[in-house]
């Protein structure tokens, strides 16, 4: 019999509504952060980074309009739709800003990459089986200042500048607004998002358009993944998805791989899919591990045929990243909370990246896209 699991929805009240699906999936809270009793929405957020790392927030527009988050989706079918030769002009660099194509990234190197023969029936022919890195294509979005992109831009999205910047700009608002709640709950005040403010030109945030092809017009193999399993480098990341379009899966913590629904219930009828916010590596260690950074990867098909109803794993898919980071000098040390200070960790890391560790925020970001990319070009170098 298929596990039934349930999905809660929390209001300010703290009522749980229990729902049901078929698909064993994420068991995620799904929060409107603009309930009145915004205490209760902070405790509610603290819960979720702790007990899951990822927590979907009801969109209903108030935070980032519905239009902004499609026009977006526009710009970006039309960005990928641009000729490789335009695109390769803006290729990603070493501030992580631009374009990477097919298999540039590799967002789990232990596990893709990783070639072996394979010998058939007659053992005069030897195939040789490479898993490749990432099927998508990226494009970043670093800084804009004064409302201009500080990068090259593809000739095909210059009209789009203004939409970028403005999304850009919710996005962020989003951000701090979140991470002032975190630091609401664990009592902290606006620890997090003190951090966060950044002179112009010193900000590693980054704003993606992602484009994973369609499985069928690739070959891969069933070793292949979309995007490799990972966790983010950021502080926090708001993922943007389009109905139907299955693929994301998250780690739990018996290792098992659970789908997660881009609309779980409660959400269907609302003008746009909940916007998904995961908590990123730096996050987890200043809190010592209490938050978790949880891993998660984008797969053609799920390993155990596990499928979401109205999900489908056919086309395109299309999603939207914004990954928000503090200044670069932050001492990654754990915040003066009290939470913090008596979380007792299990022992159990499942996130190599999240373990306790003082560093700065810039020697984290520099650690993790060397790992990802190898060694990208340094455009002021050349
Ligand atoms: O495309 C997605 O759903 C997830 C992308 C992701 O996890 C990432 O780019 O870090
Ligand atoms: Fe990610």
């Amino acid at each position: 019999m298929p596990q039934r699991p349930s999905y809660y929805l929390l209001d300010s009240s703290n009522h749980i509504s229990l729902f049901t699906m078929t698909a064993v999936s994420a068991d995620i809270p799904l929060i409107d952060i603009n309930a009145s009793d915004q205490a209760t929405v902070a405790r509610q957020l603290v819960e979720g980074a702790e007990k899951h790392g990822f927590i979907y927030i009801r969109n209903l527009g108030k935070d980032i309009p519905v239009g902004q988050i499609n026009r977006t989706f526009e710009i970006s079918a039309k960005l990928f739709g641009a000729s490789i030769e335009e695109k390769t002009t803006c290729t990603i660099q070493a501030n992580n800003r631009g374009w990477s194509g097919m298999h540039s990234e590799t967002l789990d190197p232990s596990n893709q990459k990783v070639c072996k023969t394979n010998t058939t029936r007659n053992y005069l022919m030897l195939t040789y089986i490479c898993q490749r890195g990432d099927f998508k294509e990226a494009f970043n979005f670093g800084e804009f200042i004064n409302g201009k992109a500080d990068q090259p831009l593809p000739p095909t999205i210059q009209p789009d500048e203004d939409d970028l910047y403005t999304f850009r700009e919710s996005c962020q608002a989003l951000c701090m607004k979140l991470l002032g709640l975190l630091g609401q709950g664990l009592q902290i005040g606006e620890f997090f998002s003190k951090a966060h403010v950044t002179t112009p030109g010193g900000s590693a945030t980054i704003l993606r358009l992602l484009r994973y092809p369609a499985p069928d017009s690739t070959s891969h193999s069933t070793d292949d993944v979309r995007a490799g399993a990972h966790s983010d480098y950021g502080s926090i990341t708001l993922l943007f998805r389009l109905k139907g379009q299955a693929g994301l899966e998250i780690q739990k913590q018996d290792n098992t791989w659970a789908p997660v629904p881009v609309n779980p219930p409660g959400t269907e009828n609302d003008p746009s899919p909940p916007i998904l916010i995961n908590i990123g590596d730096l996050l987890s260690y200043w809190t010592n591990g209490l938050f978790r950074s949880t891993v998660h990867r984008v797969v053609f098909a799920n390993e155990a045929g596990q499928t979401i109803a109205g999900e489908v794993n056919t086309g395109p898919r299309y999603s939207i990243a914004f990954f928000c980071h503090p200044a670069g000098s932050t001492q990654l040390e754990a915040v003066p909370s009290e939470r913090v200070a008596n979380f007792a960790p299990t022992g159990v890391v499942d996130n190599p990246h999240a373990v306790k560790s003082v560093m700065t925020a810039d020697e984290h970001l520099q650690m993790r896209l060397r790992a990802s990319y190898g060694i990208l070009p340094d455009d002021k170098k050349k």
